[in-house]
């Protein structure tokens, strides 16, 4: 197989040679040459991504026939399949037997590559027979992935998907999948498989491409791995800052976040911009001698056909522009007719001739043709009248009367600062609430305003520039009711994985459930999957951390967890020295357990504090607690988790999440204690 890929490498970076040394004569051609070096670079790509463990599994069904499973597909010279791709349908056995439902199978087995060395082999034997001399027999795969230390990256799991998760990477549905499970359950990991799944198998999905939308860079950087290793890189990951292409600079208090993401204000907004453009306004214009006036039901109707064609606040000035100069020319139009009628009716009467066949005639004698205009007006040049009006300033000046051009950024402050328009777009809302609003309106832009500041320019600018086919949300108990909106203008398809968890909600966002965020734009056309067994979590900070989940979601039963350790262990110091207890309780970890990560998390006012800890190439990372969804580490050494708890009205949760986050060990360093 190694020996295949090396050919198939070895011809696409061939063809890409020669693609890049065609010298295109003309436009067409260089964008054909193009199209094919974007294709072979894709090839090259995914080939390369494919060196590492290219062949992870195997499966032997009852009838005697086997098929290699890995990371592509492959044949040999005489075209006789090699190895199927992860994703092809007939790999679907190898993800969804049991012994309870064997699908056919008789065994399955995973292989572990060293480069290109075979260094281990497991079998499953799925048909109740007994082991033969050829089945290797022994500790699972899925238990060596999990044992190994983390690197601070997540890792792809193709070779060890569960059944469950198999089940929710391959649904045939392209619509809204959601994905909720407590914390380690898999959901981000089965998120990701997902997308290479939809790139896969959906290929008008995969033509406009996948994001990935996560809550912070941390948690991006985090994950970034896992889809190149799967050979898919034509996936986006990005936060609401990359999206909308504006850093925070400022934080709102909770209850000013809330506020701003709360989706009523879209509407709210929409009709603020509205109010921009007045009613029944009449239009007055003097051009050259002429003064004209359009009555304000006629602008009113330019305004109706102008948003009937464009519904944004400035493309549909463009339009309204276009409709107002029509009138305008409609009009010197029937004027400039009006005029000669009565220049023609008077030559006429004086001289007794009709001064067009006249001015006809003497041209022909002259020797030039002239159109036939006998009973008819000279030209009125509509076009260049008309053109001539479009760009003129005196028109701009006119418009921007009745529709002024809009910037987002400035009319989304104006709007949040403007009381007297909240007060009767929000009636619902207490003058408390819209407050909120308009205290928050010129801090600069918190992470609350960009979704704002999306839905502005969105009505104002147009939709956004980049569509996906495909979107993956990460963490998605985080979004606002502004957020989904801005999440959901770029999916037009509505093909998107969900995955998060609400007990885990740090954002304080009032969504708590999947129906209030999804049902505005699917109505109820979502699935619903639960993860239930957790692959990171012992079983003994599960259950120290249970107290902490029937606070926060009492509903909401603990998973159940396949990996055993130690008890956690909670030590008491005083707040002056807990910095040093942190660092001796990081050193004694790092020499103890060599090669592993280790996590200290904190509230965020004691990141300073703990700075000296020492980071030791990166296996030591501090990390604030409402920074630490998603993340992942061997060792946690959680640093007051009263603060933690204190630090914001979500801090119970953040507490929660920060408990969830080892792989093996958890000390908690308690200053109050
Ligand atoms: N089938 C699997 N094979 C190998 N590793 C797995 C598998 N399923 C989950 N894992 C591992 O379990 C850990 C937890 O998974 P993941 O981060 O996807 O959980 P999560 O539900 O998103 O957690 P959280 O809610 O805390 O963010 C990861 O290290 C992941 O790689």
């Amino acid at each position: 197989m190694y020996h295949r890929l090396d050919r198939e490498l070895a011809h696409a970076l061939r063809d890409r040679e020669r693609a890049l040394a065609t010298r295109p004569e003309n436009p067409g051609e260089r964008y054909a040459r193009d199209l094919e070096v974007d294709r072979l670079n894709r090839i090259v790509g995914e080939l390369r991504a494919a060196e590492r463990a290219l062949c992870f599994g195997r499966v032997d069904t009852t009838s005697g026939t086997s098929l290699h499973i890995g990371r592509l597909a492959l044949r040999d010279e005489d075209g006789e399949l090699l190895l199927i791709d992860w994703r092809a349908d007939a790999a679907r056995p190898f993800y969804a037997a049991t012994a309870a439902s064997p699908l056919g199978l008789r065994r399955r087995r995973h292989l572990r590559l060293e480069g290109r060395t075979v260094v281990g082999v497991s079998d499953e034997l799925l048909d109740g027979s007994p082991p033969t001399e050829e089945d290797v027999v022994g500790d699972g795969p899925l238990a060596e992935a999990l044992g190994r230390a983390r690197t601070g990256r997540m890792r792809e799991a193709v070779a060890t998907l569960r059944t469950e998760q198999d089940a929710i990477v391959r649904s045939p549905s392209r619509g809204v999948t959601v994905v909720q499970g407590g914390p380690g359950t898999g959901k981000t990991i089965v998120a990701l498989h997902r997308a290479a799944y939809v790139l896969y198998a959906f290929p008008r999905v995969a033509e406009r491409g996948v994001l990935v939308y996560g809550p912070n860079h941390r948690f991006l950087d985090y994950i970034g791995d896992v889809l190149p290793s799967l050979g898919e890189n034509d996936v986006r990951l990005a936060t609401a800052a990359d999206l909308v292409g504006v850093t925070p600079t400022a934080t709102d208090p909770a209850a000013v976040a809330a506020a701003k993401g709360r989706a009523e204000l879209a509407e709210a907004l929409a009709r603020w911009v509205g109010t921009r453009r007045p009613h029944g306004v009449p239009l007055t214009v003097t051009i050259g001698n002429d003064t004209m006036t359009l009555a304000g039901p006629v602008v009113d109707g330019a305004r109706r056909t102008a948003l009937r064609d464009a519904s944004a606040h400035n493309p549909a000035r463009e339009r309204f522009t276009e409709e107002i100069v029509d009138e305008l020319v409609d009009l010197m139009e029937e004027r400039a007719a009006a005029t000669l009628d009565t220049i023609d009716a008077e030559v006429a009467q004086v001289l007794g001739i009709d001064p067009d066949r006249a001015t006809a005639a003497d041209l022909r004698r002259l020797g030039v043709e002239t159109p036939d205009t006998a009973g008819g007006q000279p030209e009125f040049d509509r076009e260049t009248i008309r053109e001539s009006l479009i760009d003129d300033p005196g028109i701009d000046a006119l418009v921007e009367r009745v529709w002024p051009r809009l910037e987002p950024a400035a009319a989304l402050r104006e709007f949040l600062a403007d009381g007297a328009a909240l007060a009767s777009l929000l009636p619902s809302w207490t003058p408390g609430e819209r407050a909120l609003l308009a205290g928050g309106a010129n801090t600069g832009a918190g992470a609350a305003d960009l979704a704002l500041l999306d839905e502005a320019r969105h009505l104002i600018d147009g939709p956004p520039e980049h569509l996906f086919g495909h979107i993956v949300v990460d963490e998605a108990q985080e979004l606002t009711g502004m957020e989904w909106r801005m999440l959901m203008r770029r999916c037009p398809s509505r093909s998107m994985t969900i995955v998060g968890d609400f007990a885990q909600a740090g954002s304080p966002t009032g969504l708590h459930r999947w129906e209030a965020a999804l049902s505005p734009f699917v109505g109820d056309r979502f699935e619903t999957h639960t993860l239930t067994v957790n692959y990171r979590t012992t079983a003994e900070i599960l259950r120290a951390s249970a107290p902490l989940l029937a606070e926060v979601a009492p509903e909401q039963r603990p998973s159940r967890s396949i990996r055993h350790g130690a008890v956690p262990r909670t030590i008491g110091t005083t707040g002056a020295e807990a910095a040093g207890l942190v660092k001796r309780l990081v050193e004694e970890d790092r020499r103890a357990h060599p090669g592993e990560l280790v996590g200290v998390i904190c509230p965020r006012d004691r990141v300073r504090d703990l700075a000296a800890v020492p980071r030791e190439r990166e296996q030591v990372v501090l990390v604030p607690a409402d920074e630490s969804r998603g993340l992942e580490f061997d060792a946690v050494v959680l640093v007051d988790p009263a603060g933690i708890r204190a630090a914001r009205p979500a801090g119970v949760r953040d507490l929660y999440v920060a408990m969830t986050r080892a792989t093996k060990r958890l000390t908690v360093v308690d200053p109050a204690g």
